[in-house]
């Protein structure tokens, strides 16, 4: 997979479950929720998402079920609960009493566990200083909310899979999942992974494959610089691109991705917050030598158009209206999932976005995101695609 827009075969989702039950007005800003979802409308939204993939021949691969099938693999099973077990707020005695009930759940028990967090309150229980001291609902698994972002905890790049180092607390431990399943699921037995979660900050929204050859790495609040020269030459070292743009994006929530600001919606065509279209730019990053060649910075839609071969891209922007280009961006009208050249999905809500979308001929399949949106995240943000058809070079 070495385009954006080649069409869709196979994408990892996550169905949203009771980890979103966990989200109270005291924690929801912590785990980067803007608000508290209805849980059941925003789990027919995500059944929705998940049919309209599914009616154009996309396989949908659950998260849910790739991790109770690993949890089945002892060595896999042990790796999880020494994981969560890790955690330095337990102690001893917590820690023991938590290892015999996790040791008590079957794998679909145990995976729900493992994303859903689990409560003080919910351990059986027993005597000792923690026990004493922890607030009944003090979470001794935290739970996994934006799990629900399958985008950010792995992303593929051609056959390999990089399992992602994610910036934010309330995310880490999404990548000790995502790796297990990467590491021991039997599907994935062949594949060579090319990240990994203990290196420099990289979170997979940042990363956009332009064109094969090209990809564009936005660089702000959830990848760093060091992450962006880390991938780079991981992605060089396994002959998977000849250049990458690294592209800074303000450190701010409205663009805490790249693929907040823009998405590729055919081989030369973006959609594009148009705030942003003129400011922003791009360093340009090839190897030679075993070294890396930085050159820049210039302006990112003219760097992006060369590296990729083409006398321009084509920009669809989210309204020139500057207000309400912000407020769709804000509502994610820029995430777009391409699922073949010309035919992407987004919220139904970004109509002003989703209808010059259409004027420049793009087929948009309209999914509801009132809930979903909560987390700040679209229809991009919320898949991993794991195998598209090729576009020629
Ligand atoms: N690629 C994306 O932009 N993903 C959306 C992630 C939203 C999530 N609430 C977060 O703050 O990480």
């Amino acid at each position: 997979m070495r385009s954006e827009v080649g069409k869709l075969r196979t994408v990892m989702l996550h169905r949203p479950g009771p980890e979103l039950t966990r989200l109270t007005p005291r924690n929801n800003d912590s785990l980067l929720f803007d608000g508290i979802p209805w849980v059941d409308r925003a789990q027919q939204e995500h059944d929705a998402f998940a049919t309209a993939l599914r009616d154009r021949d996309v396989e949908v691969l659950y998260v849910h079920d790739l991790l109770r099938t690993t949890l089945g693999i002892d060595e896999a099973r042990e790796a999880a609960v020494d994981d969560v077990l890790a955690d330095i707020r337990l102690g001893d005695t917590l820690r023991k009493r938590l290892r015999t009930q996790l040791d008590d759940l079957d794998t679909a028990q145990l995976a729900t566990t493992l994303i859903a967090g689990l409560s003080h309150e919910e351990v059986e229980r027993g005597s000792g200083l923690v026990y004493k001291l922890t607030a009944p609902h003090d979470f001794v698994i935290d739970p996994l909310p934006n799990l629900l972002f399958t985008r950010d905890s792995s992303l593929w790049i051609g056959d390999k899979v990089a399992v992602t180092s994610l910036a934010t607390r309330a995310r880490r431990r999404e990548t000790a999942l995502t790796g297990l399943i990467y590491a021991h699921h039997p599907r994935f037995k062949d594949t060579t992974t090319l990240y990994g979660p203990e290196l420099e900050h990289v979170e997979g929204g940042d990363v956009l494959l332009l064109a094969p050859g090209v990809i564009a790495v936005g660089v702000g609040e959830r990848t760093t610089p060091a992450g962006v020269e880390r991938l780079a030459n991981r992605i060089f070292d396994a002959d998977l691109a000849h250049t990458i743009l690294a592209v800074p994006i303000a450190q701010e929530r409205a663009t805490m991705h790249l693929d907040t600001v823009c998405t590729m919606v055919d081989v030369d065509a973006m959609v594009m917050y148009p705030n942003v279209a003129d400011t922003m730019v791009a360093y340009t990053v090839t190897r030679n030598d075993e070294q890396l060649v930085v050159s820049g910075p210039s302006p990112f839609l003219s760097a992006a158009a060369k590296a990729m071969g083409i006398d321009s891209l084509r920009l669809i922007d989210t309204g020139l209206d500057p207000v309400t280009a912000e407020r769709e961006q804000w509502d994610d009208g820029n995430n777009t999932l391409a699922i073949a050249p010309r035919v992407c999905v987004a919220y139904e809500r970004n109509t002003e976005t989703n209808r010059r979308l259409a004027d420049a001929g793009i087929e948009v399949i309209e999914i509801a995101g009132s809930e979903l949106g909560s987390g700040r995240g679209g229809p991009r943000c919320m898949s991993c695609p794991m195998w598209r058809d090729e576009i020629d070079d």
